[in-house]
């Protein structure tokens, strides 16, 4: 009958969504998880964290911006390939991702966790929180290493984490979006995904785990803009002639969008 043959249409069509999408994950991530997983156990040394905790505020602010805005360029690039996202308006894009872009990387950290000894991967091996003392924002840090280490603990599949990121990107409620039904119409498409994913997984008591925790990403994502303001007030020669282009026109509130559009 018709709706026998239109279910497999569109269940065809979610198929091929999933695997692009997850195709387009595993091309825009910095490690793959085994890689990670073989670096588990590469642990900084007492003399390299102290010279971590040597460095000085807006030195050690700098690297942090640097490696920020080197993740959320595969993050770009993440978007970029979303079935979908690159027909939405160009003003449209950019919103998204200006306000998108950092909650996948902090998502992304989740699988740059080990739970077991509370570090994540930075600079190439497993930091603590005390590595990161040097930055003043210890709030911040014990938020990130928190939320982290929760989302972690739900152990998703590349594929899962895959088709969740692209969610968090396709947010119709995100602030100054000139089409959002439009936004909104590709995100049912991966909404569909991701159900579909974690019923093959049997694991949709997944579904509302995940949507629990955007709300912490939102949080964390303002505590991060409210630490750069901080930070831009104490050292704004830093911030504007040290930090990537890419951080100040995401995070910083003079946002001329030319680095984003660039293909
Ligand atoms: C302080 C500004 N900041 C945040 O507020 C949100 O999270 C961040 C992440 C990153 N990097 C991770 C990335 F490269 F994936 F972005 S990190 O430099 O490797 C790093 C890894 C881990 C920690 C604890 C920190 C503090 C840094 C950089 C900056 C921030």
């Amino acid at each position: 009958p018709e709706s026998l043959f239109f279910s497999y249409q569109t269940s065809l069509h979610i198929e091929e969504l999933s695997a692009s999408i997850v195709r387009s994950h595993r091309e825009t991530t910095q490690y793959r998880p085994e890689e990670l997983q073989a670096l588990r156990w590469k642990v900084f040394s007492r003399e390299e964290i102290h010279a971590y905790q040597s460095k000085s505020v807006d030195e050690m602010w700098q690297h942090c911006a640097v490696r920020l805005t080197d993740a959320v360029q595969y993050v770009v690039e993440f978007a970029k390939r979303i079935p979908g996202f690159r027909q939405l308006g160009q003003n449209d894009q950019i919103a998204l991702l200006k306000s998108g872009s950092m909650e996948v990387v902090l998502v992304r950290m989740s699988r740059m966790f080990n739970t077991e000894n509370n570090t994540v991967f930075f600079d190439g091996k497993f930091a603590g929180t005390e590595l990161f003392k040097s930055l003043a924002c210890g709030d911040l840090i014990a938020a990130l290493f928190e939320f982290a280490h929760n989302l972690c603990a739900l152990r998703l599949t590349e594929q899962q984490m895959a088709v969740f990121t692209a969610l968090v990107l396709l947010n119709a409620d995100r602030p100054c979006l000139e089409d959002r039904e439009r936004v909104q119409r590709v995100r049912r498409d991966v909404e569909l995904a991701l159900s579909h994913i974690l019923h093959r997984d049997n694991q949709e008591s997944l579904l509302h785990k995940l949507y629990q925790r955007v709300p912490v990403l939102k949080s964390l994502c303002a505590l991060h803009i409210e630490k750069l303001r901080w930070f831009r007030q104490l050292y704004p020669l830093t911030v504007h002639s040290h930090f990537p282009p890419l951080y100040k026109e995401l995070f910083g509130s003079d946002s001329d969008i030319l680095t984003l559009t660039t293909h």
